[in-house]
């Protein structure tokens, strides 16, 4: 197995804030930071931002939820831009409560905020509590709940946590309509350093295609031939016009395993661009799955082998 590239850990984190988000939640679940080592950034955008120009070590932002899919700033903030890198990755449950003003009382909620990923995860309950009220989109759900203690609006949909930072009341909780729903959020970094494998490792990527029949399956070919399961793959616009996509991916496997990297040089000569967001520890839980023997790394070095030697004039 090469070398891997090794540097500093990472010590200054900027993440979605403000302070009370679960993306600080799941920052402090890894770990509690160095004094003044979490930065809350008004926006995944600003948080990638402050990691490219060196100010932070590290954003930590969103990136899926199992309910409202993924969190496109994230994945768009990766695909363009100076190249970014993904260490690390953290699973949280998430649910809500309706956060208000000490002493409003639900008739009094007109105006609610949340982040549109948590408004999307609670429809079903406004539309059931607070049809009528108007529904307003926040940065983050802390933040809807700053507003509110500020006055902005009457409710926030929050978590409990939240509400306590800024001093609001609960007067409802369990809000999601799918209870046990989790967040999955990554750790990204400017390229330099790369996780060991582990053998329970993701691989994540953004590949950019021509706009040609059949261009998805025989991305798709490249992964299933060597026996990689994938475990997201969206299409995102690549902006440049109606029709044109690019693809997110994240696969099973580590940069290292040979099975990855052979799959990796198909893609590169069949894009038009692979860029390449990093290998890191699996945080689900879920054992990898076991690698047949023909896509183990031996299977790779013997048929490599072999055909060093027909190169070199032999027949077998
Ligand atoms: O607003 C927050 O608290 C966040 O951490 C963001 C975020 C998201 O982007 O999905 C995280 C988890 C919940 O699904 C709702 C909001």
């Amino acid at each position: 197995m090469p070398a891997q590239p090794t540097g500093p850990t990472p010590t200054r984190f900027a993440f979605l804030g403000p302070e009370g988000t679960f993306t600080e939640a799941a920052l402090r679940s890894l770990g509690p930071p160095s004094e003044g080592g979490a930065v809350p950034a008004p926006s995944v955008p600003a948080a990638l931002a402050m990691t490219r120009a060196g100010e932070v070590d590290a954003a930590f932002v969103p990136l899926e939820n199992s309910v409202e899919g993924s969190v496109s700033p994230t994945i768009d903030g990766l695909a363009g831009g100076e190249p970014l890198v993904i260490t690390r990755e953290a699973f949280l449950e998430v649910d809500f409560v309706l956060a208000v003003r000490p002493g409003t009382a639900l008739a009094g909620v007109h105006r609610l905020a949340s982040h549109p990923h948590a408004l999307a995860q609670t429809r079903g309950w406004v539309a059931a509590h607070l049809p009528a009220a108007e529904v307003v989109p926040a940065a983050s759900t802390a933040d809807a709940a700053r507003l509110v203690a500020e006055g902005a609006h009457d409710a926030a949909v929050c978590p409990a946590f939240a509400a306590t930072r800024y001093g609001l009341e609960v007067l409802a909780d369990r809000l999601a309509d799918t209870p046990g729903a989790v967040t999955r959020f990554v750790q990204v970094e400017r390229p330099g350093r790369l996780p060991a494998p582990t053998g329970a490792d993701k691989t994540t990527l953004t590949c950019f295609v021509a706009d040609r029949t059949g261009a998805l399956l025989d991305l798709l070919t490249e992964f299933a031939s060597r026996g990689i399961s994938l475990t997201r793959l969206e299409s995102r616009p690549t902006r440049e016009r109606l029709g044109v996509y690019s693809f997110s991916v994240d696969c099973e496997g580590h940069v290292a395993d040979r099975r990855v990297g052979d799959a990796l040089v198909a893609l590169h000569r069949l894009c038009d661009e692979v860029r390449f967001h990093g290998s890191y520890p699996r945080a689900d839980g879920r054992a990898a799955a076991a690698v047949p023997e023909r896509f183990a790394d031996d299977a790779f070095g013997t048929a490599e082998g072999w055909l060093d030697r027909l190169r070199h004039g032999s027949a077998d």
